[in-house]
Formats: structure tokens, C-alpha cells, sequence
């Protein structure tokens, strides 16, 4: 059995990394790791764990958690993971971050958007992006894996197939994104206050969310060349759930079958993401509570541009189901282990 520690288990992303390593056959948590509720039974924590979880709460200590631990979830705000990561630990554990700081490569992108000092640039280079249908080659072989951010991980592979095949006019990239408040995470902000959130939708970061550089850092690799693009992420009043809209310039003329075949060729094989049948566009709820990425995509010919759209739930695919699906590659085991859970509807 794989032994995991969470570090930041009473997070929304934590508590979804609990749900699936509980049902996951090759893995077992060692470590419910919190700062607020320290002691605190886990269960107390999420009533939905009663008689399913005995833990106590513990205080994050990465040092005995390497020792103990063959992998280890950094489920914590930005910064955390890049304060305490050494090459000790690295030596010892295998680590799975979910926050940003191993996301984007250039330490001066990161110190800019993030707005905070980098505390392990050395480790930077070493991270393997962590998504999963791209790199899973690099992945299997990685120490420090960087868990993709949920609007990029919808974004990027929505348009990825398109950019690398060349279909796209590179510089025509507009990323239209909503999310369920649940991507905000569990502390009490304002902003995502019922009051502000319920019959409500509003667009926030406009020109500044910090998921740009990261998205146009990986599409940068499919084009092979600088993107530059707009992303502009809205909160929407649900718990759960992104859905992307993306608009793009055509190169030259295509047809649905030739973009179909496109996708066939990155992602026929690929079980959690689904290219849906023509005409069904993604739906948050077609997908919610599950590791899947729905995608399809219309071809508007009066403007020569093209639409593409993605739907996933950005706790799972976005968040705890990648970074499992990560764990998955990183021990060798059966990629879909723990999250072959079919989406729930209503
Ligand atoms: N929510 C989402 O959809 C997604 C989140 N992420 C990323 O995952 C990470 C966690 O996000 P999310 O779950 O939403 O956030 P939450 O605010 O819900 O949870 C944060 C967690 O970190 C713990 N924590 C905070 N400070 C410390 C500290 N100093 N030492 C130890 N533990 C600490 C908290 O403990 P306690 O509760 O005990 O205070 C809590 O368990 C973030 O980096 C986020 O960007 C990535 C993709 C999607
Ligand atoms: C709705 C909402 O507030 N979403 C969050 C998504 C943050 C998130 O999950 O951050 P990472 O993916 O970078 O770790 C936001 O826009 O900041």
C-alpha cells in the first residue's frame, strides 16, 4: 500500500483527495494534515467522514512525514510548498503540490502574478507540470510534481490539440471561464459570501487572474512559440464546476471532420477526457463529481473563428482527481485507479 500524507486535509481540495485515496484499492492516508483544527478529529471536521475516518487532525511537519510518508499532498495556499520543500525530503518522498508554486518556470512570472517571494527557486526546474495527458512520460519519472491550477487544466486541454496541430492563430486567444465558488477554497472571503455569490454572476481578476501566465506558458509549448492571451474567469452561483469558452482565429479553411479528427488523434485514447458528439456542448453538471474533461468545439464560418468549450469539476479534474491521477503515474499503478467515479446528476 501506498502510504499518503495531506498536508491541508481540511480544505476543499484536501477533503476531495480524502473522499478519493478512502476508495482508492493501492493507497492509504497516514497523514491528515491541518493548521486550524490540530488534534481536532477529522471526522468532526467533515460529518461526512463519521465512521469512515478515526484520525486526529495533525500539525503539518514535512520533515517526519517524508520519513513516514511515500507521498506526500501539499494541499495549501501559495507559498507553503515552496517555504518548506528541501532536497532531504525530496530525496526521501515523492511530492505532489497542489497551489502554483511549482506551476510556472520563470520565478520572476510567479513573484510577479503571485505577488510573494519564491522560497525554493532551485526546485523550479525539477517540477514536472503535473497534467497528466500531456506529459505523463515526465511525469512517472518526477520527485516534485506540479498539480495544474483548475482554470488552466480546462483551459489547456480544450485548445491544446488545435495549437500544436497549428489550426490556431496563436495571438486570437480569448478564454471565457465560470466557476462554481468552491475554487475559492474554504476560508471566509467576502467576495464568495452567500450574499454576494447567490443570484449573482460576476467577472473578477479581469487583465490580471494569475492563471494567465501559467496558461499561456503551456500553450506556449504546443505552439512552439509566445502566446499571449485573455483569460477572463467569472464566478458563478454553484459549488462546483468550470466551464471554458474559447474563442480563436482560424488559420485556414477546416472542416468539423478535420478538427474531429484532431481531437480523436490527442484524446481517443485518453479515458478522462470526452470529445462529445457534434452539437452537445459541456455541461458543468455532466461532469460534477468526476475526473472528466468534457470538450467539443463549433466552427462559426461567417467569422472564420472557431469556439471551443471544455466542462470539468475543478475539485476533481482541476484539483484532488489530477493529483491522484498523478500519484497513479508516479507508483506505476492503473492510471484510473480511485477515480473511476461516474459523474452525479442532479
Ligand atoms: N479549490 C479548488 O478548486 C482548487 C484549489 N487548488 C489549490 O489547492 C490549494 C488548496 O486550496 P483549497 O483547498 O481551495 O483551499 P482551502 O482554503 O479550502 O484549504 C487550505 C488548506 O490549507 C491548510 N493550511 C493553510 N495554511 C496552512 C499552514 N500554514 N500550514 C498548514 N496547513 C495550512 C488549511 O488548514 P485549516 O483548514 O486547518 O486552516 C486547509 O486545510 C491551493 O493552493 C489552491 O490554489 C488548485 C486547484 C483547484
Ligand atoms: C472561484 C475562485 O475563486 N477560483 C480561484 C481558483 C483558484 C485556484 O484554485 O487556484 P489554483 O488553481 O491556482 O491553485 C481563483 O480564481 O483564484
Amino acid at each position: 500500500m501506498i502510504k499518503a500524507g495531506i498536508i491541508g486535509a481540511t480544505g476543499y481540495a484536501g477533503q476531495e483527495l480524502v473522499r478519493i485515496l478512502l476508495q482508492h484499492r493501492e493507497a492509504e492516508i497516514i497523514w491528515y494534515g491541518s493548521k486550524s483544527y490540530i488534534d481536532k478529529k477529522y471526522y468532526e471536521v467533515f460529518q461526512n467522514m463519521f465512521q469512515l475516518v478515526d484520525a486526529d487532525c495533525m500539525a503539518d511537519n514535512m520533515e517526519e512525514l517524508a520519513d513516514r510518508a511515500d507521498v506526500i499532498f501539499t494541499a495549501t495556499p501559495q507559498g507553503f510548498c515552496a517555504s518548506l520543500i528541501n532536497e532531504k525530503i525530496l530525496s526521501k518522498v515523492r511530492v505532489i503540490d497542489l497551489s502554483a508554486d511549482f506551476r510556472i518556470k520563470n520565478v520572476n512570472t510567479y513573484e510577479e502574478w503571485y505577488g510573494i517571494e519564491h522560497r525554493s527557486p532551485d526546485f523550479i526546474e525539477e517540477a514536472v507540470y503535473g497534467l497528466c495527458e500531456i506529459n505523463r512520460e515526465r511525469i512517472r519519472k518526477a520527485r516534485l510534481v506540479a498539480n495544474p491550477g483548475c482554470y488552466p487544466t480546462c483551459s489547456i486541454l480544450s485548445v491544446y490539440p488545435l495549437l500544436k496541430e497549428g489550426i490556431l492563430e496563436p495571438d486570437s486567444i480569448i478564454i471565457d471561464a465560470k466557476s462554481g465558488t468552491s475554487g475559492g477554497g474554504r476560508s471566509a472571503k467576502v467576495n464568495n459570501l452567500y450574499c454576494e455569490v447567490n443570484e449573482n454572476i460576476k467577472a473578477y481578476g479581469v487583465a490580471k487572474h494569475r492563471h494567465t501566465p501559467e496558461i499561456e506558458e503551456q500553450l506556449s509549448y504546443a505552439a512552439r512559440e509566445n502566446i499571449y492571451l485573455n483569460f477572463t474567469p467569472h464566478l458563478v452561483p454553484m459549488n462546483r464546476g468550470i466551464l471554458v469558452t474559447c474563442y480563436s482565429n482560424l488559420l485556414k479553411e477546416v472542416t468539423y471532420e478535420e478538427v474531429k479528427a484532431i481531437y480523436d488523434k490527442y484524446y481517443k485514447n485518453e479515458y478522462f477526457i470526452r470529445v462529445l458528439d457534434k452539437g452537445i456542448c459541456p455541461e458543468t453538471r455532466w461532469v460534477e463529481g468526476s475526473n472528466f474533461v468534457d470538450v467539443n468545439f463549433v466552427i462559426d464560418k461567417r467569422t472564420n473563428r472557431i469556439i471551443i468549450m471544455g466542462a470539468m469539476d475543478n475539485l476533481i479534474k482541476g484539483a484532488a482527481g489530477q493529483a491522484v491521477q498523478n500519484m497513479n503515474l508516479l507508483f506505476d499503478l492503473k492510471e484510473t485507479e480511485g477515480l473511476q467515479a461516474v459523474p452525479m446528476f442532479p
